[in-house]
């Protein structure tokens, strides 16, 4: 990393231990993308600290039942002293028949958003609205929706980076360690590469892995010279894009054993067993298409947002700029690569299990550019972050830096957070007119 690179993330890391007394280990990870910390870290900051419809005690309570839906005992925890610090109740940690009834109204829309996001309807909202004493107004209730939003995704990362201990086969009880483990901190923010890295596993697949960076470098390639010459039609268009919805909807990732959630954690949710879909299971491909040009972050969404509760909207588009735009133009070793087709793809496919679809892009191009093992570590991450494994994190793009699989999980988060946002918000617009 270049020295002036370097420095700008000591003063951002010392600046953020200035003012929250604490360096976790997500910001540590995240540093490794200074420019993307950065709007990270202020619109948290926002919607934790600031100024804002909610008293601070529920926000750190709203995130603690955000994290509780991918048991992520690291956030949980995390804010559980937040919580404390900050004058909540402590009797509400005993779960949520601790809790007012208005809090716990919110048990749905967090299943929801967190899960299947686009079964909500103004009908929710209209619920949570309109129910007398306990009422939410809508500015809380974006409030609420952003940092459940927020935390959801969040959890991706925590998960898809190694930043939760991984699970041991052993403890089959469902135990689970609370400490952070150290593939993270460690090796992640020195960016080791696959040369460490294969220490562990054998050297058996480098030339594999290399004659495949290649090959996707060249796929790439084609893309972006062909881009001119081949107009598919609308339909093909749209064709494309079911086609690779459907096949996501079965990917399968990790295991399906019915996970065992301890009470820590269980006392925070309410149908545990409640998750994304679990389509290959059920042999049932039903997910309706949403089509992103109807309602826009943009157009719609941002306005929305930024309406009700004032100034996040402009954070959030900030930050969702900043990750979809971050680009060092590498690919592994190689340097001065356009990587625009790959990140789109990352992107998009994040938003196609979630079946929102760019009418202008090419659904083909996930196809060819996302391999099979990658696949399997985005649905993962981003749909069932709490089955996320280091094999799966180590099997796809083998000759990658960490730095770039960090990159990955940002592309994942960020992607999740506006999918979920969108649904959401697209109700709430919904009950306004
Ligand atoms: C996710 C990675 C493929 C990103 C790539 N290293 C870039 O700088 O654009």
């Amino acid at each position: 990393m270049q020295a002036n690179g370097l420095d700008e993330r000591t003063n951002l890391l010392v600046e953020e231990y200035s003012t929250s007394g604490r360096l976790d280990n997500i910001t540590q990870v995240m540093s490794i993308h200074t420019q993307y910390l950065e709007s990270f870290l202020r619109s948290q900051f926002y919607m934790l600290r600031m100024d804002g419809p909610l008293p601070l005690p529920y926000r750190h309570y709203i995130a603690i039942m955000a994290a509780a839906r991918h048991q992520c005992s690291y956030l949980i925890n995390m804010h559980v002293d937040e919580f404390l610090k900050t004058g909540g109740i402590a009797e509400w940690l005993n779960g949520l028949e601790y809790i007012p009834q208005r809090l716990k109204n919110l048990n749905e829309i967090n299943k929801l958003l967190a899960h299947r996001p686009w079964l909500i309807t103004k009908e929710h909202i209209q619920k949570l609205v309109k129910t007398g004493e306990n009422n939410w107004s809508l500015p809380e209730l974006v409030h609420a929706v952003v940092l459940l939003a927020h935390y959801h995704a969040l959890a991706s990362f925590v998960f898809g980076s190694g930043i939760n201990p991984e699970r041991d086969p052993d403890t089959s009880n469902g135990v689970r360690l609370i400490a952070v483990n150290n593939f993270c901190v460690c090796d992640l923010a020195n960016d080791n590469n696959i040369e460490n890295a294969s220490l562990t596993s054998s050297n058996f697949g480098i030339a594999d892995s290399l004659s495949e960076l290649e090959a996707l470098m060249e796929r790439m390639k084609r893309l972006q010279e062909d881009k001119e010459d081949e107009e598919a039609s609308q339909e093909e268009m749209a064709t494309r894009f079911e086609k690779e919805k459907k096949e996501s909807l079965l990917v399968i990732s990790g295991a399906f054993d019915d996970e065992i959630v301890s009470t820590d954690v269980s006392r925070y949710i309410e149908d545990p067993g409640f998750g994304y879909k679990d389509f290959a299971r059920r042999g049932e491909d039903h997910l309706p298409t949403f089509r992103a040009q109807d309602y826009t972050w943009e157009n719609h969404g941002f306005s929305l947002v930024n309406r009700l509760y004032s100034d996040i909207g402009h954070l959030l588009d900030e930050k969702f700029r900043m990750v979809y735009n971050l680009t060092y133009n590498t690919m592994a070793t190689h340097e001065d690569v356009d990587t625009t087709t790959l990140r789109r793809a990352l992107f998009n496919y994040v938003h196609c299990m979630y079946g929102i679809r760019y009418d202008d892009y090419d659904y083909g191009e996930v196809n060819q550019l996302l391999e099979r093992s990658l696949k399997v570590y985005i649905k993962t991450v981003t749909c069932y972050p709490e089955r996320t494994t280091k094999r799966m994190y180590d099997s796809y793009w083998r000759q990658f830096k960490h730095s770039e699989k960090v990159h990955v999980n940002l592309l994942l988060m960020e992607a999740r957070m506006q999918a979920e946002l969108l649904y959401a918000l697209r109700a709430i617009t919904r009950h306004l007119t």
